[in-house]
């Protein structure tokens, strides 16, 4: 079973990540990793901090010579602003003298939105700082640097490739019926401001984040994750826990500010009739012409690729929606925790929309769970012999429906 942890807190000196169950064999190095850290950290209306923090990947354990070996693969990614932070971190005791300023005061105002107010209540904590430093999604760095293993054990041993994208931002929306960006898209969409696929869409995105900035206000939006080239049957249906969608859902809903998940068409779908809501199967040949005797295909693809909980051949297509940053910089009232007395939030600096970077989380957990479920379905403790397992299960599979 491909499971995976991540440790840290935002301000610690580093976060730390491990992926245990990935077969020997993938190719991964330091600077695949860095790349995609890198990639997390672009997008428009990012705050402050990602501009001077860097992120310092070191793979610690379980990749030898640029290739994993079968064992726990470990990764930390270092905080380079730790020396600012390493008396009101620090793992041991400090002379509560050198807790003041800024950053070692206690947070006592706790930010609506934020885990802030219900972490001190659940966890016995006066204020809020130990909350915020593990709630923060500073930790997404951690996510993200396992997601490039399973990408590339996916690309591998399947020839999967996956792509994510900004859909929304506030009310700016990617037109529906757009045509979808494809694997060899990724650099056009690493290279636009807001990772989104259409330029009027794009530019629209733009002015709403630099209005909101103005405002002194945040957004969110909406990202979607693709995936090229799954065999049919990852998944199942005999299960609730093990399907698919569900699965999905899971691990998108389980990225910080994340309100709501869609497969496919997801909740459009709810909107139409079944005449207008289902993808017809039909057969035809590679180029569509010769039909009865050609391959089993939907005509439309407005599942996203999941049909009972298992992937059916189709492109996957999930969607989340990310709720406006809570830290919004015209603070919202709260209450001060020691006083008792209403207060605005704490406010430091924060993010104006960081619906871009949360893509490129977004698909680093597809990744994670679209890994898990092909090494469900064929195993291996190589990545040759996962390759050579699917080639078999596809073999046996009828031509009609590979
Ligand atoms: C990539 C990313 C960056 C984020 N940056 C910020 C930020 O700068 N300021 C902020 O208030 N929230 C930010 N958030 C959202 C908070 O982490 C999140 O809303 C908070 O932990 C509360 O969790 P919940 O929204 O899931 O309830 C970010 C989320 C993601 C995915
Ligand atoms: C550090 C990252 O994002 C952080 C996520 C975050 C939050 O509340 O989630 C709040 C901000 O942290 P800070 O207040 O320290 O600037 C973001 O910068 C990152 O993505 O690497």
């Amino acid at each position: 079973m491909l499971r995976w942890l991540t440790a840290g807190e935002s301000h610690g000196p580093a976060l730390v990540a491990m992926l245990e169950g990935m077969p020997a064999g993938v190719q991964v190095t330091t600077d695949d990793i860095a790349g995609a850290l890198a990639r997390r950290r672009l997008g428009y209306g990012r705050g402050a901090r990602m501009k001077f923090e860097q992120d310092e990947v070191s793979i610690l354990g379980g990749v030898r010579h640029g290739l994993t070996q079968g064992g726990p693969i470990a990764v930390e990614i270092g905080n380079t602003e730790w020396p600012k932070w390493e008396q009101v971190m620090s793992a041991d005791p400090v002379d509560p003298s050198v807790l003041s300023g800024a950053r070692g005061a206690a947070l006592t105002r706790p930010r609506p939105g934020h885990a802030d107010l219900v972490g001190m209540t659940k966890y016995a904590f006066d204020e809020a700082r130990p909350v915020l430093e593990r709630a923060s999604a500073r930790e997404t760095a951690a996510r993200v640097a396992l997601g490039v293993v399973a990408a590339s054990f996916l690309e591998q041993a399947a020839g999967v490739r996956l792509v994510s994208h900004v859909v929304a931002i506030g009310e700016a929306e990617v037109p529906e019926g757009t045509e979808l960006p494809g694997p060899d898209d990724v650099a056009h969409l690493d290279a636009d401001p807001v990772r989104c696929w259409d330029a009027a869409s794009s530019a629209a995105m733009v002015a709403e984040i630099d209005q909101c900035h103005k405002d002194g206000d945040t957004l969110g939006g909406v990202v979607e994750v693709l995936a090229y080239g799954l065999p049919a049957g990852l998944g199942s249906y005999v299960q609730s826990d093990r399907r698919l969608d569900a699965r999905l859902a899971g691990v998108l809903m389980g990225i910080q500010a994340m309100k709501g998940v869609e497969v496919g068409d997801g909740f459009r779908t709810a909107r139409r009739r079944g005449s207008q809501a289902h993808d017809e199967i039909e057969r035809t040949s590679q180029d569509g012409a010769d039909v009865g005797s050609g391959r089993l295909h939907r005509r439309t693809n407005r599942a996203g690729g999941v049909e009972g909980g298992m992937t059916n051949g189709e492109v996957l297509r999930v969607r989340a929606a990310m709720k406006p940053i809570s830290t919004v910089p015209r603070a919202l009232d709260t209450v001060d925790t020691t006083t008792g007395e209403a207060a605005k939030a704490i406010h430091q600096r924060s993010d104006v929309c960081a619906v871009p970077p949360a893509a490129v989380v977004a698909e680093a957990m597809v990744a994670l769970v679209l890994a898990q479920a092909l090494l469900e379905k064929v195993g291996g403790d190589s990545v040759g012999e996962s390759a050579r397992n699917l080639a078999a299960y596809l073999d046996a599979v009828p031509a009609t429906q590979r």
